[in-house]
């Protein structure tokens, strides 16, 4: 497949040093340490909010220390795609896996373009496949990808024919491109030609389910007495390339696995590892069979492509780094085409990908795999580790295939194929025949006593299944790659408001603890096995998004309590430099960073604020679920992030507000609030009760703290006044209420006692 006939890299890779990072970064270290060594020495002050403000200060430090080790040493790969053609025969085959798993949180049309924007790839189209898995068994799904394919035949031509550059219909003839301003009348006439037809199909698939037209036709029938959580495995192949022309539509298939009531599914890597697996040449499981190819990209549904070559630069680096260790997968970063101005709600993320998520792992082992925007190796998947590459022992005995794939001759054939790296010709693949086959047999429980899920393929041990199977490829000693063309891969949809953020990152910090808590562990992955140390402290980065919640609520505790009782958890003396050079250098560097990136002032703002409301809120919630998992109480649940193909107008001064709804996830922030407001007031009012010891006393930079962190948490304070979305719920303020209350006695407790 890949014979290197030109000597030229397809990629090059390059490190950065910046300086002045570093020095930043080293000053604050510097001083987190230097709080500590105080706190530790000054034996006259111990007390329980000095003791429980080092055990906080001691985990923000090692989270320092996770933040600086992953950002210290940045790498940027540069693809030459151009290359690509003279240096390789024939490029290989990519199967592409978009999923979606709700028709109302995830919009039909979403879907659409992004299915649309994969298949005008700029790829060979008889290499690619689509496969769109539907979680939700939703008719809608299958007849919007239908309309779709029918209007594939005329996009996909118009976009190769123009060299068009955005791919997905709804960006293509968004507001500020919604005139065809140019003197070629042909292309006028079908631009015009070509917005009508995509307005004809956004209305078609705008409709209620039940009134899909024809939805009684053979087609349909499967849908019929189904439900999303009871329903057999359903695949069809909406769009077949039969004569595999180079030019043409690459093949379209749906797939909804089976699902049966009280077995559990497993969420977005059920879904994966069906499609990896199912249409192989025997069984329901998919696509090993139909093309088999080598590689595989991973979309969520929402993430359009954003440049038409990105499969051929993603190609340079697979098969660029043919030689040296291989790369087992490509990433390529996450950016947002729904972004509000200034990041109000904090998620758009742009510093923790541009330094840690994106470059700063690349200088290591190798970005973390982040669930969309990724290309991955067949084989990789199938658990193979470089070493068995490198010795050639891919090759499984019979008994050693069963127990890891499962029990069927059929799929070990296609998986052998896969180890091996070898395609299918062309001739081989039929993709009626094999749905034919596939669908008459059962898939369910076809996993069982597999080592699916577990060993190989998409890990269920995690709600946040990819970060937990890309630390499985790094352990086995696979790098991976970041891929950062110009224009970048691939634009998504950020959660449009701050209910969508906060489940979004509950389930990351829940998840995020369950890869702590399993026998995955990064701590074992570098003990045990291949995964290097640094990159074992980018892993602890991530997983901290679960822990520092915790220690962020325990520390703003710490503070009500010493104002509540009139004592100190700051230094008195001149110790209280160290905490006060701390904040100045963090905010001037964090500020200085997101100027430099050309973000305003308001951005920097709104992340520092949202980076105390979103970890003490859900954060604080999935630490709580977590430990209610561990204790046997509860299990985790994926919950789909809604997404909305404009989700806001420019001129929607609402867009930006603080939202809030009756779940628990706004309960912290809320009793946070209401416990500093109390502890205000009790200090203002001289209610005050004094420490057990005269010098016990609640000085300045406590109550500083404290109202540094009303004023973070300003969108609940107006929460706290409001009535409908916008206001806190009143049973939430209750209980807000009642925990405060709690805590205040507790508090006049220790002290009187
Ligand atoms: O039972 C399910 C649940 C979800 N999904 C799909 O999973 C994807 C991600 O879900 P989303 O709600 O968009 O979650 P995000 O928080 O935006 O996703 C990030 O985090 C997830 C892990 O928490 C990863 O799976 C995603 O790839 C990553 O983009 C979507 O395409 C869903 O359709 C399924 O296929 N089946
Ligand atoms: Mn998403």
């Amino acid at each position: 497949m890949a014979n290197p006939k030109s000597v030229l890299p397809l990629y090059e890779k390059n490190w950065y040093k910046y300086n002045y990072k570093r020095v930043f970064d080293s000053i604050i270290l510097i001083l987190l340490l230097l709080l500590l060594g105080y706190r530790l020495i000054s034996v006259n002050d111990y007390s329980l909010p000095w003791f429980v403000a080092f055990l906080c200060e001691c985990w923000f430090t090692l989270g320092w220390i996770f933040t600086m080790s992953t950002q210290w040493s940045p790498a940027l790969v540069k693809t030459y795609p151009e290359r690509l053609l003279q240096s390789v025969e024939e490029l290989p085959a990519v199967d592409i896996f978009v999923t979606t798993a709700d028709d109302k949180l995830e919009p039909p049309i979403i879907t659409v373009n992004t299915v649309l924007s994969v298949l005008s790839l700029d790829y060979p189209s008889h290499k690619l496949s689509c496969y769109v898995s539907d979680d939700a068994c939703s008719p809608l799904i299958f007849y919007a990808l239908q309309q779709a394919s029918s209007f594939a035949k005329h996009w996909v031509p118009f976009c190769k024919k123009y060299n068009v550059q955005t791919r997905a219909p709804f960006r293509y003839f968004s507001d500020d491109n919604d005139e065809c301003t140019t003197n070629n009348e042909e292309f006028r006439q079908e631009w015009l030609q070509m917005k009508d037809m995509y307005e004809n199909l956004s209305r078609d698939i705008d409709v209620d389910p039940k009134s899909i037209p024809n939805l009684h036709e053979s087609d349909f029938a499967i849908f019929s007495n189904t439900t999303r959580t009871d329903h057999p495995a359903i695949i069809k192949a909406i769009w077949e390339n039969k004569e595999m022309v180079e030019n043409g539509v690459p093949h379209l298939i749906y797939i909804s696995r089976e699902k049966r009531p009280k077995q559990p599914h497993h969420y977005k890597a059920g879904a994966m590892n069906v499609l990896v697996n199912f249409l192989n040449p025997y069984w329901t499981r998919v696509s090993g069979l139909i093309t088999n190819a080598p590689f595989m990209l991973n979309l969520d549904c929402d993430m359009i492509v954003n440049n038409p070559k990105i499969v051929q630069h993603a190609m340079c680096i697979f098969l660029g780094s043919r030689g040296e260790k291989e790369v087992a997968f490509v990433q390529c970063p996450q950016r947002f085409y729904t972004s509000l101005k200034d990041d109000p709600f904090g998620n758009q993320m742009t510093m923790t990908y541009t330094f840690i998520l994106g470059a700063g792992l690349a200088g290591l082992q190798g970005p973390l795999y982040c669930g969309t925007n990724c290309f991955h190796r067949r084989k990789v998947i199938y658990g193979l580790s470089p070493d068995d590459v490198e010795n050639g022992s891919n090759k499984l005995s019979e008994e050693e295939l069963k127990q890891t794939f499962g029990a069927s001759n059929d799929l070990m054939k296609s998986i052998i194929h896969a180890l091996e790296e070898r395609t299918y010709s062309t001739n081989d693949i039929n993709v009626k025949k094999t749905i034919e086959k596939a669908t008459q047999v059962a898939c369910h429980g076809y996993e069982y006593g597999t080592f699916w899920g577990k060993q190989v393929g998409w890990i269920y041990e995690s709600i946040v299944e990819d970060i937990v199977t890309g630390l499985l490829m790094h352990a086995r000693g696979w790098r991976s790659e970041l891929c950062t063309p110009n224009p970048i891969a691939f634009v998504g949809c950020a959660p449009g408001d701050n209910l969508a953020t906060m489940s979004q990152f509950k389930r990351w910090a829940t998840g995020m603890l369950e890869i702590f808590f399993c026998k995955h562990c990064p701590i074992f992955a570098t003990i045990f096995a291949k995964l290097s140390f640094r990159e074992f402290l980018g892993y602890m980065w991530i997983i901290n998004w679960g822990f520092n919640p915790f220690a962020q609520v325990c520390y703003s505790c710490v503070i009500a309590y010493c104002i509540i009782t009139n004592s100190y958890f700051l230094p008195k003396d001149w110790g209280i430099y160290i905490p006060i050079l701390l904040v100045i250098f963090y905010n001037v560097y964090t500020l200085y960073e997101y100027l430099a990136l050309g973000l305003s002032t308001k951005a920097w703002w709104n992340n520092e604020r949202m980076s105390k409301i979103t970890p003490m809120n859900a954060g604080f919630c999935g630490f709580i679920t977590m430990l209610l998992k561990l204790l046997g109480v509860s299990s985790t649940v994926f919950e789909i992030t809604k997404k909305d193909i404009a989700p806001f107008s420019e001129d929607d001064k609402n867009a930006t507000r603080y939202t809030f709804d009756k779940s628990l996830v706004f309960l912290p922030g809320t009793t946070v609030l209401l416990l500093q407001l109390t502890a205000i007031l009790i200090k203002m009012s001289g209610f005050q009760k004094q420490g057990l010891s005269g010098n016990y006393e609640c000085g300045m930079v406590e109550m500083l703290c404290s109202v540094y962190l009303i004023i973070c948490y300003w969108p609940f304070l107006k929460g706290l006044f409001e009535t409908g979305k916008y206001g806190i719920p009143l049973s939430t303020i209750s209980k807000g209420g009642i925990l405060t209350c709690l805590f205040v006695i507790l508090c006049r407790r220790t002290v009187s006692g």
